[in-house]
């Protein structure tokens, strides 16, 4: 079996990106400090972080669009900072990008904007057109290959974006907000379209976005860039449901639902409710989600359970969640059902009404 951790197509080592300050007396900026990053072939990666945080520095210095003050930049096996200008110019023909704003020429059809990188490269006319057309298939254009950018939807022009980036057959798609000027259906078909081109064509991709649920519904790891830093990174379902970091916390507060709905807590801080009981939230994740934790807190420590409030989600079809309890019943045997669940891999936090 393909194992994608072996072959990094990605490698940045010790990049920092310094500007000029604004004026000649003001500070350098330090848009990017000391990133360690790899990425394996064939994997969507996903970085996020709050306007400034350096993703657009990030994402430029993989093609050298934004050339880093220091460190390296490999990808598919070649350190981008040591080429020719030449030998930059061929390097990049591997690497596809595609923007918020699609980038498109208003005065070339679907056709000739998805054939420019080609005719640019100096590809025979026959092979581009052999080349082009399957690739309007595979977006789901074929129909519009004679139109204007100003006859389609904005999907259908981020597919155009697609198809271009991909002419000049890439191994690496970098995704620059992509989808953050389409509409939430019209995302959602986008999504698919860039994971279909990853599995076909085993396209690594790497996407910086300001939609936490492009990261959720898309990518396979994440990393959190904090001013110029990477403070967080791993796989998105570890990070997405035991963030350590408070900016990791807050870029996914609102994709998560960690915080429970307003007035919750009210009603909860009423007294009957506290005599004699406790109120926990419960979180799971992967397989502790299915266990009948339930019955179990009942049947071995002789608990009432009252299930307040309870959301369940899922990322790439691992399921999480959180349940609100009042666990009632003696105050040792409620002191063990915490412990016992602990041992069961269940993150649990008393929430404090009073
Ligand atoms: N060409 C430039 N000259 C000077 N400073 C720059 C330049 N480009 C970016 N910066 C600064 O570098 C830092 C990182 O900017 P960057 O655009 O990479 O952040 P970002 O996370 O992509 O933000 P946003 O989500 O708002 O696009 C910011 O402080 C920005 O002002």
């Amino acid at each position: 079996m393909e194992n994608l951790q072996t072959a990094p197509m990605i490698a940045l080592n010790a990049i920092a990106k310094r500007y000029p300050g604004p004026s000649r007396d003001s500070a350098v900026v330090e848009a990017l400090s000391n990133i360690d990053l790899t990425i394996a072939e064939g994997e969507i990666f996903g970085i996020i972080g709050k306007s400034g945080a350096g993703k657009s520095t990030l994402i430029r210095c993989i093609n050298l669009l934004e050339r880093p003050s220091a460190g390296q930049v490999v990808v598919a096996g070649r350190d981008l900072t040591s080429l020719s200008d030449a030998e930059l110019r061929a390097a990049r023909r591997e690497i596809g990008m595609i923007f918020q704003h699609f980038n498109l020429l208003a005065n070339r059809t679907v056709f000739a904007n998805v054939a420019l990188p080609l005719e640019l490269a100096g590809v025979p006319r026959a092979e581009i057109a052999a080349r082009v057309d399957p690739l309007l298939e595979l977006v789901g254009l074929a129909a519009q290959r004679d139109r204007y950018p100003s006859q389609l939807s904005g999907g259908q022009k981020q597919r155009v974006g697609i198809a271009r980036a991909l002419a000049s057959r890439p191994k690496v798609l970098l995704c620059d907000e992509a989808t953050s000027a389409l509409d939430p259906e019209t995302t959602r078909s986008i999504l698919a379209l860039l994971r279909d081109i990853n599995r076909r064509l085993k396209l690594t991709i790497v996407v910086i976005t300001h939609e936490m649920q492009v990261i959720k519904d898309l990518c396979d790891r994440v990393a959190v860039l904090d001013h110029g830093r990477i403070v967080e990174s791993g796989r998105v379902f570890e990070v997405f449901t035991s963030p350590t970091q408070p900016m990791t916390k807050t870029l996914i507060a609102d994709v998560i639902g960690h915080e429970l709905p307003e007035g919750l807590l009210e009603r909860l801080a009423q007294p009957h409710l506290q005599k004699g009981g406790q109120v926990v939230r419960l979180f799971f994740t992967g397989a502790s989600a299915d266990a009948p934790l339930m019955s179990a807190l009942t049947r071995q420590f002789g608990l009432d359970v009252n299930i307040l409030h309870g959301q369940i989600d899922e990322i790439q079809g691992e399921p999480f969640g959180s349940l609100l309890v009042l666990l009632e019943g003696d105050v040792a045997n409620r002191q063990d059902a915490l412990t016992w669940l602990d041992q069961q891999g269940i993150r649990t936090e008393v929430v404090n009404v009073a």
